[in-house]
């Protein structure tokens, strides 16, 4: 189960569901790094391009790696909710985040146990649309089969 929370949660760090989100400044302030900002500011973050960032995940931050979430026993390693932002953080943070959590992790059983998925188009690359909520450009086109025994 470990492995399988640390695959949904890397899933989400590559694909943040919410991409880009936005906050209005209700008074004038300084942020951490010295910026300031106004009444009124809308301010940014975007998990979509922080998950880029060498600075926040290392050099192998384009990869797909659960094992980045495991600790040397296999289990979960948590993050800063200000690290790993698909969430949120603070008083924000998403009330449905465990709920979602197992949501996924009964999907994910479910349907690996019993198919196979496979891309109809391996070489055609799959771009998205950093959204509020991140998009597939076009369609995804995935080809189902029974796994043998199930
Ligand atoms: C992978 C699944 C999910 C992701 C990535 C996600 C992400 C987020 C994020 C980033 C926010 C903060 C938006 C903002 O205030 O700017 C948020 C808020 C919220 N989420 Fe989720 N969410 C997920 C699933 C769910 C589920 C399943 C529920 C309910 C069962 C839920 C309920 C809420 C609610 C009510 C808020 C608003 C909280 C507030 O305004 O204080 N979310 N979610």
């Amino acid at each position: 189960m470990p492995y399988l929370h640390a695959a949904i949660t890397e899933t989400l760090r590559l694909y943040p569901a919410v991409a880009v989100d936005s906050k209005i400044c209700f008074s004038d302030d300084t942020l951490p790094d010295g910026f300031s900002v106004r009444k009124g500011d809308m301010v940014s973050y975007l998990p979509y391009a922080m998950r880029r960032m060498k600075l926040i995940w290392g050099d192998d931050t384009e990869e797909y790696k659960p094992e980045r979430w495991l600790d040397e026993n296999g289990e979960f390693r948590r993050e800063s909710p200000f690290k790993f932002t698909a969430f949120q953080a603070g008083s924000q943070i998403c009330p449905g985040k465990e709920f979602s959590y197992r949501q996924m992790k009964i999907f994910s059983v479910v349907l690996l146990r019993c198919f196979e998925f496979k891309l109809s188009d391996e070489k055609k690359p799959v771009n998205y649309r950093p959204m509020l909520n991140l998009e597939i450009d076009g369609s995804l086109h995935v080809r189902t089969f029974h796994r043998h025994g199930n």
